[in-house]
């Protein structure tokens, strides 16, 4: 049997199983990708929010990374919860050395409102992340904590697509799931522009949305796919996944990673 291409996530651990390094390695399997984690932080986290979290030390993100790329070797790479400027620091430092895409979702504030990224990080994400991200796939909070730029209608999505562009990353994908109407999203490199239109659905099960596109994101260029190919398949994954989002919990359930199972 031969290997199915080999995906890896960075990111911080929801022990809810709905968001982060559980989302993304659900995402991974659904879409036919060998998931692999670096695991950044471990949150303590439910459908309610975020009740704490703890960074692993820079040594230990260091040797998994390590552990993985140097022996099995990814296609892809995908960062989300970074939570200090030591860690963005050091994440940015392994991409740099890493022949694979690297889709970063620069996680900020949890939907909750919880805040996943000390703020003396943000400059490391400017200067030091989003320069050798592949696909930067920032939501409007994100946006408007990295550039100052504060999006609430479908025409300023462009304007924040170039103000973050000018950090450095090849491409950009503003996601507008905060809007109100049609779930739009702005994909550009600075040439090329396409708008991913999908209808909003009306469910308040939405956790998990960001590191799902991102990690299914990651899981399409990894099989080969160009960045707008691969942001197409991977709007359409999350999409059904919003549909069939669940309630768990008091609060904010999961999206629905094995959406494509259940229907067949
Ligand atoms: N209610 C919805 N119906 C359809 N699509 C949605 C809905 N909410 C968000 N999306 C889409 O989901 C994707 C993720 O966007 P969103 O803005 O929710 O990410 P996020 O805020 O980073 O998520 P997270 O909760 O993981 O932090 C985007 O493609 C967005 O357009
Ligand atoms: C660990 C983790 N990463 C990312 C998010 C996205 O909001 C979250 N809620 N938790």
């Amino acid at each position: 049997m031969t290997a199915p291409p080999r995906v890896l996530t960075v990111a911080g651990s929801d022990s809810g199983g709905g968001a982060g390094i559980q989302a993304d390695l659900k995402t991974m399997l659904a879409l036919g990708t060998h998931g692999m984690s670096v695991i950044t932080a471990v949150t303590a986290q439910n459908s309610l929010g975020v009740q704490g979290f703890w960074e692993l030390p820079v040594e230990a993100v260091r040797a998994q990374y390590r552990s993985v790329v140097d022996d099995i070797g990814v296609q892809a790479v995908k960062t989300g919860m970074l939570a200090s400027a030591e860690l963005v620091e050091t994440v940015a430092e392994l991409l740099a050395g890493t022949d694979a895409p690297a889709v970063v979702d620069p996680v900020g504030v949890s939907k909750h409102g919880d805040s996943l990224l000390a703020a003396s990080a943000l400059d490391s994400v400017r200067t030091k992340l989003l320069p050798v991200a592949t696909v930067a796939t920032p939501n409007l909070d994100e946006v408007a904590q990295l550039t100052g730029i504060e999006v609430d209608s479908e025409d300023g999505l462009r304007r924040a697509a170039a103000a973050v562009l000018a950090y450095g990353p090849k491409w950009v994908l503003i996601k507008g799931g905060h809007l109100r109407g049609d779930a739009v999203d702005l994909l550009t490199d600075g040439s090329e522009e396409h708008v991913l239109r999908a209808p909003r659905h009306d469910n308040r099960h939405t956790h998990g949305t960001g590191c799902t596109l991102a990690s299914a994101i990651a899981s399409q260029l990894a099989k080969g796919q160009g960045v707008p190919e691969a942001v197409m398949a991977a709007k359409e994954y999350v999409t059904g996944a919003i549909a069939e989002g669940f309630a768990l919990g008091g609060g904010i359930g999961p999206v629905d990673h094995g959406w494509r199972f259940r229907e067949a």
